[in-house]
């Protein structure tokens, strides 16, 4: 199982908290999936009143809380964010998400950095959202960083592992770094694939927050994280252009 900053998880799989049509939902998504992390925006939370209840049922979950800067734009914003919500949640753990762009929300890798870079000297335990770029991995990591989250498509497209060539190089450039695919994948198949790549784990809200029968679907992601995963293990086959049979050839019958 994946071990982030030290701490071992019981599962590939991380939950958003956003979007589910009901609480009630929303826990069964997280009770079906067994899911190990529930990442969290401080702008759900309040002092009182239903940020206290919304907090109140993440606490319930039992699960790790990854606390994220979900929606800032700066690098001021998203360091303020953290400290905040390292106050309210407890934890030195962060989602560091600084977007670039208010259209395709992707990452500014150059204030990504900075942001990193200040929050890894506080003490923080930093989850950076990326885009699949090695040299902005490279970075990060001398930044402090210990586990990346590269992109699979931006956030909310559901489109899956967009630069799958991208994705493979990230890997194969940092072996040993623990790695989450966040936002952008769809379907079970996606997290399949991402399991199948070697990547550590994923993060969704949206496929299974919007999906007809979210708990449904959380379960369905969970069990393809399962089966790329043991893949992954039992060391598939190389692809090849060539057709080769699967039959052997002796024993064909002769017809006169
Ligand atoms: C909840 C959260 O942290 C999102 O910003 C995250 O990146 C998930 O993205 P999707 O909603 O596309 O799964």
């Amino acid at each position: 199982m994946p071990v982030f900053y030290g701490t071992e998880i019981a599962s590939r799989l991380m939950l958003g908290t956003a979007q589910y049509p009901s609480p009630a939902i929303l826990a069964e998504a997280f009770r079906r999936s067994g899911a190990g992390i529930a990442t969290v925006s401080l702008r759900r939370e309040g002092a009182g009143g239903a940020g206290a209840a919304f907090w109140q049922l993440i606490r319930d979950l039992g699960v790790a809380v990854l606390p994220n800067t979900a929606g800032c734009h700066s690098v001021r914003e998203a360091v303020t964010t953290a400290h905040m919500a390292r106050e309210v949640f407890g934890t030195d753990w962060i989602k560091l998400e600084v977007i670039g762009h208010p259209d395709t929300l992707q990452p500014d890798p150059f204030g990504l950095v900075e942001a990193a870079r200040i929050l890894t000297e506080e003490g923080f335990k930093v989850f950076p959202y990326m885009t699949e770029d090695g040299v902005l991995a490279g970075r990060l990591l001398e930044a402090g960083c210990q586990v990346l989250m590269p992109w699979g498509a931006p956030i909310g497209t559901g489109l899956g592992l967009n630069n799958r060539y991208g994705l493979r190089t990230l890997r194969a450039q940092f072996p040993e770094v623990p790695m989450v695919i966040d936002a952008g994948l769809g379907l079970p198949s996606h997290a399949a694939a991402a399991m199948e790549m070697g990547f550590d784990a994923v993060l969704l809200n949206t496929a299974v927050a919007r999906a007809g029968d979210p708990a449904a679907m959380a379960e369905g992601f969970a069990r393809a994280l399962e089966a790329g995963r043991l893949a992954l293990e039992a060391d598939p086959m190389e692809p090849r252009d060539m057709a080769a049979p699967s039959t052997p050839l002796i024993g064909l019958a002769v017809l006169a």
